[in-house]
C-alpha cells in the first residue's frame, strides 16, 4: 500500500489579509523582513499585498517580488483590469509570480455590494482570469463569500474560470460563518460536481469570526483541498485568519489522519511569529497554541513528573520542532560583528551600508551592557524601535517621578525640528504624564488608539517593547519603542508614531 502523501500548498497572506487588521499596516522594509522569514520557512506562496491599493503597497509587492526567490510571490487584484495590470506590473521581476483575482459570488454580496447580476459576475470572473493569464502562468481565482454562495452557481463559475486558465480555485469563508462539517462537504461536492475540477487545486481561506478558521481549513483538507491560505499568529481582518502554525503542526502531528504533508521547515515558526508580533504590535497571548509563551510550559506537579519520566506523556510536539529554544550562538556583550551580522542575516535584516550596520552594532553593544543576553526580538527592536525615516521629534531626556499618593510627573526634553524644547506634566500614571508632556510640546491633535507593552524576552532585564497607535485624520500609525526602561520605550514609541504621522503629512503635501 502506498503511503505517499499529497503536497499541501501553504499560501501565507500575513502581508495582505494580515495587514488588513486595523493598525497592522506594515512598511515596505517590514514586509521584506517578514517575507524573508516566510521564504526561509519554505512557505510556497507569499501574498505580499494588494498592488492597486496604494503606491506604498505596490512598492511593497514589487520589493518582495524582487527579493524572494524560493517562494512564489502573489498580489491580490479585484476582477478589474486596472487591478490586474497593476498586480502584473508589481510582480514582473518575480522569480515565480501569481495573480490572485477575485469577485464575490454570494447573493447578498452580488446584490448589495457589487450591484451586479449573477451572469455579469460570471462573465467578469472569466475575463479577469483571462487578463491575469497575460501577466503570469499562475492565476488563482477566489469566489469571495463562497461559503454563502449558491452551489449550482459556484459550480458554473468554477468550471468557467478553470477553462479560462485559473490553476487554483479558492472558496473562502470570508465572514467566518462556516462550520467544519458543512464547509468540508461544500468542497467535496464542488470537486465532484465541477466537470474539470481535476485541472485545478482547490484552496481554503477561512476567517475566525466563530473561532473555527483552523477547524474549517482542516475539514476542507480532509475533503480534497490542497492549498490552505493562512497567516502567522492568525493575524487578519476582524477576528483574523486561520493560523499557519496551527495548521502546519496539526498536519505534521496527526500524520496518521491527514493525507497531506507540507514542505515547511517548521523550526522557523516561533522566530517568525515573534517578528510579526513585534512589527505589528499585536502581542501573542501566552496560551496561544504553538507560539504562545506557555504552549510548551508545564506548571503542575503531575504533568512535570510525567514529562520528566517520559516526555510524550504530556507533549504531542517537540518545542524545538517549532523553533523554541533552538541551540544557537548566544549573543551578549562579548559578541563581535561576525556573530551579530550573521544573526541579522538569518532574521532577514539587510543593511544598506557598512555605516548602517555599524550603528546597529553600536546600539547592540549599548544594550548588551544593560542586559545579559540579547535575543532575536532585541535585535529586531534595535533596528526598528524609535527609528522613523524622518525624525522631526526626538527624545533628549526624560525624568519621571512616581510616588504613592502623588500624581506622577514627567519632565520631557525633546528636539523638535532640531530645536530643544522642554516641559513638565502630571498624569494619571507615569506613562500618561509622559504622553501629556510630549503633547504639550507637540500639539499633534492625534488620538491615542492603543498602548501596549510587552516584555520582549524573559526576565526583569528584558527590553520592554511598546507599541503606540495614533490616529489623525483617518490615518492610523503604529509607533514602536524598545528599551530596558519601559517609560523611555513608551516615549520613543509615541514619538515614533508622531514621526510616522509627520511622514504621511509631508507626503500628502507632496514635500
Ligand atoms: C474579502 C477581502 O479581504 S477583499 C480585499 C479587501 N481589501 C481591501 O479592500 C484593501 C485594499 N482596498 C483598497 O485600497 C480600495 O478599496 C481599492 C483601491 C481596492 C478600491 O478603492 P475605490 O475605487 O475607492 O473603491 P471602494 O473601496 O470605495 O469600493 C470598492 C469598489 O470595488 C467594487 N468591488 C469590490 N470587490 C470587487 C471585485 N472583486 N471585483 C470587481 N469589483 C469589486 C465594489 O463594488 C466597489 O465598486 P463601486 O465603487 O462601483 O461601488
Ligand atoms: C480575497 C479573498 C480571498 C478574501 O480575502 C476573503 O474572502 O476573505
Amino acid at each position: 500500500m502506498s503511503t505517499k502523501k499529497d503536497k499541501l500548498v501553504i499560501f501565507d497572506t500575513t502581508l495582505r489579509d494580515g495587514e488588513q487588521s486595523p493598525g497592522a499596516s506594515m512598511t515596505r522594509e517590514e514586509k521584506i523582513r517578514i517575507a524573508r522569514m516566510l521564504e526561509r520557512m519554505r512557505v510556497d506562496v507569499i501574498e505580499a499585498g494588494f498592488a492597486i491599493a496604494s503606491p506604498g503597497d505596490f512598492e511593497s509587492v514589487k520589493a518582495v517580488a524582487e527579493t524572494v526567490t524560493d517562494s512564489r510571490v502573489c498580489s491580490l487584484a479585484r476582477a478589474v483590469n486596472a487591478d490586474i495590470e497593476r498586480a502584473g506590473e508589481a510582480l514582473k521581476n518575480a522569480n515565480a509570480s501569481r495573480i490572485h483575482t477575485f469577485i464575490a459570488t454570494s447573493p447578498i454580496h452580488m446584490k448589495y455590494k457589487l450591484q451586479m447580476e449573477p451572469e455579469d459576475v460570471l462573465q467578469r470572473a472569466v475575463k479577469a482570469v483571462q487578463t491575469a493569464c497575460r501577466f503570469t502562468d499562475d492565476v488563482e481565482f477566489s469566489l469571495e463569500d463562497g461559503s454563502r454562495s449558491e452551489p449550482e452557481f459556484m459550480y458554473r463559475i468554477i468550471e468557467a474560470v478553470i477553462r479560462a486558465g485559473a490553476g487554483t480555485i479558492n472558496i473562502p469563508d470570508t465572514v467566518g460563518y462556516g462550520e467544519p462539517e458543512e464547509y468540508g462537504a461544500m468542497f467535496r461536492r464542488a470537486i465532484e460536481n465541477v466537470p474539470n475540477s481535476d485541472k485545478a487545486i482547490f484552496s481554503t481561506h477561512c476567517h475566525n469570526d466563530l473561532g473555527l478558521a483552523v477547524a474549517n481549513s482542516l475539514s476542507a483538507v480532509m475533503n480534497g483541498v490542497r492549498q490552505v491560505e493562512c497567516t502567522i499568529n492568525g493575524l487578519g481582518e476582524r477576528a483574523g485568519n486561520a493560523s499557519l502554525e496551527e495548521i502546519a503542526m496539526a498536519v505534521q502531528t496527526r500524520q496518521d489522519l491527514y493525507p497531506v504533508e507540507t514542505g515547511l521547515d517548521t523550526s522557523h515558526i516561533v522566530p517568525t511569529s515573534r517578528i510579526v508580533s513585534s512589527i505589528t504590535g499585536f502581542p501573542v497571548q501566552p496560551n496561544k497554541a504553538i507560539v504562545g509563551a506557555n504552549a510548551f510550559a508545564h506548571e503542575s506537579g503531575i504533568h512535570q513528573d510525567g514529562v520528566l519520566k517520559h516526555r510524550e506523556t504530556y507533549e504531542i510536539m517537540r518545542a524545538e520542532d517549532v523553533g523554541w529554544g533552538q541551540n544557537r550562538l548566544v549573543l551578549g556583550k562579548h559578541s563581535g560583528r561576525a556573530a551579530v551580522r550573521a544573526r541579522y542575516g538569518e532574521l532577514g535584516v539587510d543593511f544598506s551600508s557598512a555605516e548602517e550596520f555599524q550603528q546597529a552594532f553600536a546600539r547592540f553593544k549599548d544594550l548588551a551592557d544593560k542586559k545579559h543576553e540579547i535575543f532575536d526580538e532585541d535585535l529586531h527592536s534595535l533596528v526598528t524601535g524609535g527609528e522613523s525615516p524622518i525624525e522631526r521629534f526626538k527624545l533628549s531626556d526624560l525624568d519621571v517621578r512616581s510616588k504613592i499618593g502623588c500624581a506622577p510627573q514627567a519632565f520631557v526634553s525633546l528636539m523638535i525640528d532640531g530645536e530643544a524644547h522642554q516641559t513638565a506634566a502630571n498624569g494619571g500614571g507615569p506613562v500618561d504624564a509622559t504622553f501629556k508632556a510630549i503633547e504639550q510640546l507637540v500639539s499633534s491633535g492625534a488620538e491615542l488608539k492603543l498602548y501596549s507593552v510587552n516584555a520582549v524576552t524573559q526576565g526583569t532585564d528584558s527590553q520592554g517593547s511598546v507599541t503606540v497607535r495614533l490616529e489623525k485624520d483617518g490615518r492610523l500609525v503604529n509607533g514602536v519603542g524598545a528599551d530596558t526602561d519601559i517609560l523611555i520605550a513608551s516615549a520613543q514609541a509615541y514619538l515614533d508614531a508622531l514621526n510616522l504621522l509627520a511622514i504621511s503629512e509631508s507626503k500628502k503635501q507632496g514635500v
